[in-house]
């Protein structure tokens, strides 16, 4: 592929949107621009509490269904509680599906520690066949749902770097400023500015 195109496999369109402002954001400042390519496949997602082994199984499909050669990448977004030992994780998605967010705030109901962490794994794969893992951690607290209930699991994330809020309680760009997403996309961005792909 030619002109920095790069291929964001993702079937999320809150998660997309992110991403785009994410990777807009001080793009005059370098010389290179990254063109995103949106492909909405659903791929299989390995079942495990390993998130950079989900991430790299999920970057190995995506590779599978665009064919090798062409820089891909995809991202894996878990919530962990601290009371369970890092679960929900990864399977948050099925737990928001099935439970919905009250059911989930519930959980931890019995348990004075409702502190969590959000994590966002991407996987990148280079046209040469390399993979390249980047991870980014916000820490937090599991909440009553404030705000609009717009994307996942946003108004029951409370961030200690938010004085208060909820993700969904804060602007786009202050929640991209210090999401787990954010902060996974500012090393992906530094690597794709300093390396050929
Ligand atoms: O910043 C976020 N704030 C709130 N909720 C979020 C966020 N980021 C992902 N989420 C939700 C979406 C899905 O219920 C689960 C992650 O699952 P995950 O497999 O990574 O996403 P997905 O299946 O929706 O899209 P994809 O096609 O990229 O796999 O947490
Ligand atoms: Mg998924």
């Amino acid at each position: 592929m030619s002109n920095n195109e790069i291929v964001f496999v993702t079937g999320n369109a809150n998660k997309l949107k992110e991403v785009q402002s994410i990777l807009a954001q001080d793009a005059n400042s370098n010389n290179k621009t990254i063109h995103l390519i949106n492909e909405a496949l659903d791929l299989e997602e390995l079942q495990d509490i390993d998130l950079n082994a989900i991430a790299l199984a999920k970057g190995k499909q995506a590779v599978l269904a665009l064919g090798k050669g062409k820089p891909v990448f995809v991202e894996d977004t878990a919530l962990r509680f601290d009371e369970f030992n890092g679960l929900p994780g990864a399977y948050i998605k099925w737990f928001l599906k099935s439970m919905g967010l009250d059911k989930i705030v519930k959980m931890l109901e019995p348990f004075e520690n409702k502190n969590a962490e959000a994590v966002t794994t991407i996987c990148f794969a280079g046209s040469k066949g390399e993979y390249h893992i980047f991870q980014g951690i916000t820490k937090g607290k599991i909440v009553s749902s404030r705000g609009p209930t717009t994307f996942g699991w946003d108004s029951i994330f409370e961030p200690l770097e938010s004085h208060g809020l909820t993700y969904a309680e804060m602007s786009k760009d202050a929640k991209n400023a210090i999401s787990h997403r954010g902060k996974a996309f500012a090393q992906f961005k530094e690597y794709l500015y300093q390396n050929e792909f």
